[in-house]
């Protein structure tokens, strides 16, 4: 293990803890053996996440196995969501879990279709050969089922919040397709998903960490096994740092040159050797999206409707309350795009 964190619930859930010993496995040796795993990992991967942009697709080519892949994938991760955090006292006395427990139930049930429809994925995308590698199949499984249960919610909430934001912004929004001659423009496109990362972290206060060794933080003494907290939420709204920390203002990453910079002090990944694994991925996944939808869709609110609420909701991320937006395909692009 590379340091001490635990989460609140692997106690009482086996099926959580060797999940997690597995994805960590998983990392483990993929620094070391990337041929043919990653390639059957990433594949697997990009097929699944990729049926969300295919949804797009006009062409009666969408076909209807992506489409219930994908409604199944939504479902079995919305049922983790709502109830992964949802144990009530058995989060904190483990031995609760002889009762009968309706969110662990709904938890585990959800888990099997995870599987199953991974374990299916799997079997077609393995390669002749794949037998004699060290890898496992439950290291692929559960590596594939991580990047899910960590790498969705996630990113799909950070959009919901950037979309929130800039309908209160509509400054920061251009009112006209990107074009190509937009390219030296879009480091801007990093800034607003900067700041919406900034001001609604995801994961206002991160996974919590458990000290192996005697340590300290910040002059402050901190024995082994002490539960710590890293508030992300202070941390990015530390007014010493943060000029308005509670204004929405992608221009703080830009410097007087208009060049782009990225404070010490934003660390919506996290830092250090638990830095979360996906963040290169969920970057990628973030200016891609918001790029093409921006470019494709115009995003405005309904007569009369007030701008969302900023507040956000606190469950497994910090997600904003539901909000109504009118989607229109953008001049040019007309009947183009199916929602
Ligand atoms: C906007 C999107 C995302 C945000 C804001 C985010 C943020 C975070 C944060 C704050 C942590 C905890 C770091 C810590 O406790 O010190 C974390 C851990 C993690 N993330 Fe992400 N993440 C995102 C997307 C993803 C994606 C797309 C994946 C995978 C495909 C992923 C996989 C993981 C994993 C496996 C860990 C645990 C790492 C460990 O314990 O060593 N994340 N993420």
């Amino acid at each position: 293990m590379k340091g001490g964190k635990d989460i609140a619930f692997s106690d009482y859930s086996p099926l959580w803890k060797s999940h997690r010993r597995l994805v960590h496995n998983s990392f483990t040796l993929l620094g070391r053996e990337r041929a043919g795993f990653l390639s059957s990992v990433d594949s697997l991967c990009v097929e699944l996440m990729s049926a969300g942009c295919r949804g797009f697709d006009p062409s009666p080519a969408v076909t209807r196995a992506v489409t219930n892949v994908l409604q199944e994938v939504i479902q079995y991760n919305n049922g983790i969501v709502q109830t992964i955090t949802r144990g009530g006292l058995v989060d904190i006395f483990p031995w609760m879990k002889i009762f009968p427990n309706e969110c662990l139930s709904k938890l585990k049930e959800c888990i099997t279709v995870r599987d199953r429809l991974l374990t299916r994925k799997l079997e077609e995308h393995k390669s002749p050969g794949s037998e004699e590698e060290r890898i496992t199949d439950d290291h692929v499984l559960m590596t594939a089922a991580e990047a899910f249960g960590a790498g969705v919610e996630t990113t799909s909430t950070t959009l919901l919040w950037i979309l929130a934001y800039l309908l209160h912004h509509p400054e920061v929004r251009t009112e006209r397709p990107v074009c190509m001659s937009d390219r030296s423009r879009l480091p801007y496109l990093d800034c607003v998903i900067n700041e919406g990362m900034r001001i609604r972290p995801v994961s206002p206060v991160l996974i919590p960490h458990t000290a192996m060794t005697d340590s300290s933080i910040g002059g402050h003494s901190v024995s082994r096994g002490t539960r710590v907290l890293v508030n992300m939420w202070a941390i990015h709204h530390e007014p010493r740092h943060w000029d308005k920390p509670d204004l929405f203002n992608p221009d703080r990453f830009l410097d007087n040159q208009g060049q782009r910079v990225t404070p010490s002090y934003f660390l919506p990944f996290g830092a250090g050797p638990r830095v979360c694994v996906g963040e290169s991925l969920a970057r990628l996944e973030l200016f891609l999206f918001l790029s093409s939808m921006l470019q494709r869709i115009s995003f405005s609110l309904p007569e009369g409707a007030p701008p969302p609420n900023l507040q956000g909701r606190l469950g497994v991320v910090l997600q904003p309350l539901p909000y109504k937006v009118v989607v229109a395909p953008r001049a040019g692009l007309g009947g183009r795009i199916q929602l």
